[in-house]
């Protein structure tokens, strides 16, 4: 190509620190913000671009020039460039004999080509040393610094001098490079930012299953049972009160299934008296996402808080107190402050509290970013003392005692305690009838 193209763009990179030329090819969102980062960490950035006079907004500091001129100036090469629109580079196999190519190429679709984009680009350019690196990295987190889930760049490659070099560049990015071997490990590579998602999969469908089966279960028995026994509506139930309920069961259930494959997989190994085989598949993937279904536990949790610390502004509630206070004004009774009760509702909330306390400490502290300041035996000692605590589900408990006939029901839990009130309600209301 003509040299005009890098006349307009002189140099004007800081020259503290230099960690030499890099070149990236595509001004698009990957390469810029991975242009922007290597100009941060003291390397001198060349674009390749189609249109090197048009290219605004690029890091201040680099150069942009035409494709050849751009590899004309360094041995690495970015290719920030979908693999659809490899094939110029066939064109410039050449200039680009001999040099470090690294595709950070990513697909739409797990095994969208017969053949892995880094070995369709090695065929492209049989002169140059292909490496595969950076796709799992996103333009945004290396933007925005906020790489800590990801910090890690597989890196893989048939040349291991060019594969140092770029395992060089990624270390002096604050990366971690991973060593994966060949080009031939480059569609595993490929696949894996698809892959992660599985891994919320499972917990998805497993939270929707059982909210779904509790929700159906308590609709049945606060709604349709009443409905079809009394005629009484209380479908209004099914907004608030019932997902309540659902909301901690869900949690406390699939953080029980957080546990329970640790467990399966010890009475395993005990089983077979030995470590060192494989897990059947089911129990492996089972261990693998619990930390996502830890976390949709969290979730959960969170949500049951928040529904709870609602409760008292609902109209059903305050009519509830409201009336109870009237019949009490007209009958001209009162009710005895009894002490016993205020300590059980008092512990009952501070348990409550407590727990989703511990809950979140869990949650957080498995959280990668935050599990990395921690050594392994803290780490240990959080998740272990933490799951122990975490109250189970509330018990309600309603206690008959019957006096000259008639019934009637002393509750561990005062009515003004709307989470245990409608429970307990019905439980009366179901011994009653029996
Ligand atoms: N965005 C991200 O978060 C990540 C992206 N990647 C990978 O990085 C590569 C680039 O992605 P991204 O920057 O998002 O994509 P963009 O579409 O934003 O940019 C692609 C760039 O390719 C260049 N290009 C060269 N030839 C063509 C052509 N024929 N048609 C269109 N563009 C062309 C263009 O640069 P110019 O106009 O200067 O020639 C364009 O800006 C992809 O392979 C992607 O899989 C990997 C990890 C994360
Ligand atoms: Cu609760």
């Amino acid at each position: 190509m003509e040299k005009t193209c890098a006349d307009e763009f002189p140099l004007t990179v800081d020259s503290s620190e230099k960690q030499g030329v890099v070149c990236i090819f595509g001004t698009g969102d990957f390469g810029k913000s991975l242009g922007l980062k290597m100009l941060q960490c003291g390397y001198s950035v060349v674009f390749g671009s189609r249109n090197p006079q048009v290219s605004s907004l690029l890091p201040r500091g680099a150069e942009v020039l035409c494709y050849s001129e751009a590899a004309s100036r360094s041995d690495v090469i970015v290719l920030a460039v979908h693999r659809e629109h490899y094939d110029f580079l066939a064109e410039l196999a050449d200039s680009l004999k001999g040099r470090v190519l690294i595709d950070v190429s990513n697909n739409q679709k797990m095994n969208q080509y017969p053949e892995s984009n880094a070995e369709y680009l090695a065929q492209l350019v049989p002169g140059a040393h292909v490496v595969k690196a950076f796709n799992t990295i996103s333009a945004w987190a290396l933007q925005s610094g906020t790489l800590d889930a990801s910090r890690q760049v597989f890196v893989c490659g048939n040349d291991s001098k060019a594969k140092d070099r770029v395992m060089d560049i990624a270390r002096t990015l604050g990366l971690t490079p991973l060593d994966q071997g060949s080009l031939v490990a480059a569609k595993e590579i490929e696949n894996y930012p698809l892959q992660l998602f599985p891994m919320w999969r499972f917990p998805f469908y497993l939270s929707s299953g059982l909210c779904v089966f509790f929700f159906v279960y308590c609709a049945i028995r606060e709604v349709i049972y009443p409905y079809v026994t009394g005629k009484t509506d209380s479908t209004y139930r099914l907004v608030v009160s019932i997902p309540n309920r659902v909301f901690p069961i869900t949690a406390l259930t699939l953080l029980a299934l957080v546990y329970l494959p640790g467990i399966l997989a010890a009475i395993l190994q005990l089983y077979r008296g030995t470590k060192y085989r494989r897990f059947p598949n089911w129990l492996d993937h089972w261990m693998l996402c619990r930390k996502q279904l830890g976390l949709v536990a969290l979730g959960f949790a969170f949500l049951h808080a928040i529904y709870t610390l609602v409760i008292p502004i609902r109209y059903y509630v305050r009519w509830r107190l409201r009336n109870a206070t009237i019949t009490q004004a007209l009958t001209n009774k009162d009710s005895p402050f009894s002490s016993s009760t205020a300590w059980l509702s008092d512990s009952y909330l501070a348990l409550g509290i407590l727990g989703f306390f511990l809950f979140l400490l869990l949650g957080i502290t498995s959280l990668p970013s935050v599990s990395n300041m921690v050594n392994w035996r803290e780490f240990r000692f959080v998740q272990v003392s933490a799951s122990n605590v975490i109250p189970r589900p509330h018990p309600v408990r309603a206690m008959r005692s019957s006096e000259e006939g008639t019934q009637q029901f002393v509750l561990t839990r005062p009515p003004d305690n709307p989470h245990a009130w409608s429970l307990c309600t019905s439980i009366i209301k179901q011994t009653i009838s029996n």
